[in-house]
């Protein structure tokens, strides 16, 4: 690293961005060298925008402006994260760091720990795909993980409201590209890996090594990591960090740490599916036993739950206080989220998150079983992402669910009807090649809002007074208020799209 640019006093380095439309007077401007374009090219925006500094590398020198001084590293990205905790004074080292990583449960995670340390009395940040919070105010999120000029601002605005801890998701990406530098976790948390982002990873072992250097020194003084699948026992065998196991199934628990298992009197994943369950976690060495409730339903829900719990424990809680934080029942936005519970009236709605393969089998899985009459499942695929996992959430959908209408998630750059296309070829052959009970019924929906409509339409037909009742589910945007499309995002909410179905139906008689 070396510094160049004008003599002169130095200057007072009050903020720092790596985007040049939102430098303030003061600030540092980051010019990194990008995906598509250099950062250097904004330099000049960015200084007659207040910037007094630039940090870039090499490439970007000849595009600056003279009248600044300027930090030259081989890969600012790697400096980043030091230089933004130390303009914003290392506020992650007043604050109980807890960060959770994994393809699946992050945002369920954070939310079950946060919620439980608020419980408990405690003052929490919380910084991931829906919202960052802090304390009682909510910004709405742009992507999971900030990058590190921002995340270590919001870190030091919890400093000054005076938080306690944050808990937050950290996304492959910001491994990968460094955004969490200069915050070392107090516990890192590990849910599971499967297929996604292979558009950004080039395999998935790359993929796994992203997530394995949060249980690195570097990033994290202690760990809690969910053995249920392969890859959490490869990390949990090579994690540098001292390191706690968690297995909700038979086959992680034979040696894991603790073990979650769902109460004997309920009928496995079918009373999870149903609601609020009672489970223990029990530590193998002494015996020890915390007895908890997954206010969520799904056995995957234990898995979130367990680990929260476990996260709890090791910031030291004790085990009375973490049973007592968590009894009381979370809000997680667009997880599971019981839209119209169903009945006489009409099929039960459900809006759900999941938008990889083994989210969209442990989804439908977990409603399976609490729904008496058809699973009737609802999905498309995000444009501009891993392509490979389309025909494979087609085909986890067409496993578990009676009708999959096939529809668009956020299309982006691409053209919907190709995504559709792909979703559908994996749900048709997996119907081809499926065991008997795998969907019959494989449609394609069309836009979003017909898509919805014309599965609850399906369900309502179906669902006499004296017929069973049946589960509509629409999975892969959860929370989410827009939807992309050709780069524009349209106001979309997929709650308030089931509601207009349902209300639609209703005004029109078709369900009376
Ligand atoms: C792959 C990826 O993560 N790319 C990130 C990366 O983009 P990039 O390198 O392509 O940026 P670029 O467009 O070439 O621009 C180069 C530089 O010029 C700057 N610039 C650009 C234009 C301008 O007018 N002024 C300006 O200063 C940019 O801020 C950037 O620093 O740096 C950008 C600046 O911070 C990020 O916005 C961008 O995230 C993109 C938008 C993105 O969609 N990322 C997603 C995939 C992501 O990060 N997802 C994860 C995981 C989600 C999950 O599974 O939960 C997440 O954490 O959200
Ligand atoms: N532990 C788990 N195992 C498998 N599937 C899960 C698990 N937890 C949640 N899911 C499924 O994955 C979906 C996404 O969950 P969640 O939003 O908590 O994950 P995430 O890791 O934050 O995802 P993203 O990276 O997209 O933000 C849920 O809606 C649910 O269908
Ligand atoms: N954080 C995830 C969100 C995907 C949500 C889904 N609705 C989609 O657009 O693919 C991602 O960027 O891959
Ligand atoms: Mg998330």
């Amino acid at each position: 690293m070396r510094t160049t640019g004008p003599e002169g006093p130095d200057v007072v380095v009050t903020g720092i961005t790596l985007d040049s439309r939102a430098v303030l007077p003061g600030d540092l401007y980051a010019a990194l060298p990008g995906f598509n374009v250099h950062g250097a090219r904004f330099a000049a925006d960015a200084v007659a925008a207040g910037a007094v500094a630039v940090l870039t590398d090499e490439a970007g020198l000849d595009a600056l402006p003279p009248t600044v001084p300027v930090v030259v590293a081989d890969e600012p990205r790697r400096v980043l994260g030091a230089v933004a905790a130390e303009v914003y004074g290392h506020p992650s080292e007043g604050l109980t760091m807890i960060g959770i990583t994994g393809t699946n449960g992050k945002t369920t995670t954070a939310y079950l720990v946060e919620s439980a340390l608020r419980a408990h009395g405690e003052r929490t940040g919380l910084i991931g795909t829906v919202e960052t919070r802090i304390g009682d105010e909510r910004i709405e999120s742009v992507r999971t993980t900030p990058e590190a000029t921002d995340l270590h601002a919001l870190l030091g605005l919890m400093r000054e409201r005076d938080l306690d801890a944050c808990v937050m998701e950290v996304s492959s990406h910001a491994l990968e590209l460094r955004r969490v530098d200069g915050v070392v976790y107090d516990v890192a948390l590990f849910t599971n890996l499967s297929q996604d982002h292979l558009d950004f990873h080039p395999t998935m072992d790359d993929y796994f090594a992203a997530k394995a250097s949060l249980f690195t020194p570097e990033r994290s003084r202690a760990a809690v990591v969910c053995v249920d699948d392969d890859w959490g026992r490869r990390l949990a065998a090579q994690a540098s960090v001292p390191t706690t196991t968690l297995a909700t199934s038979q086959e992680g628990g034979r040696d894991a740490d603790w073990v979650a298992v769902e109460s004997p009197d309920a009928p496995g994943e079918g009373r999870a599916s149903a609601g609020p369950g009672a489970f223990s976690l029990r530590e193998r060495s002494t015996g020890r036993v915390l007895d908890l409730v997954s206010h969520l339903p799904g056995h995957f829900n234990v898995a979130n739950t367990a680990l929260a719990a476990l996260a709890l424990l090791k910031i030291g809680l004790t085990p009375t206080e973490v049973e007592s934080a968590m009894s009381v029942a979370p809000d997680v936005p667009g997880r599971m989220e019981v839209v119209s519970p169903g009945g006489a009236e009409g099929p039960r709605c459900v809006v759900d998150f999941a938008h990889t393969p083994d989210a969209v089998d442990a989804a439908l899985a977990a409603l399976r079983d609490s729904t008496a009459g058809r699973l009737i499942a609802v999905l498309g695929a995000g444009g501009d992402r891993d392509r490979g996992k389309r025909p494979a959430m087609g085909a986890a959908a067409a496993r578990r669910a009676d009708v999959v209408v096939v529809t668009d998630d956020n299309p982006r750059s691409e053209d919907p009807v190709e995504i559709r296309a792909s979703v559908m070829a994996g749900a048709r052959e997996a119907v081809r090649d499926g065991a008997p009970g795998v969907a019959t019924e494989i449609i394609d929906g069309g836009s979003r809002s017909s898509a919805i409509a014309e599965a609850i339409a399906l369900a309502v037909v179906d669902t006499g007074e004296d017929r069973p009742v049946d589960t509509v589910v629409v999975l892969g945007k959860g929370h989410e208020k827009g939807q992309e499309i050709h780069g524009v995002k349209h106001p979309f909410d997929d709650r308030d799209a089931v509601r207009a179905a349902l209300a639609a139906l209703t005004s029109s008689g078709v369900n009376s």
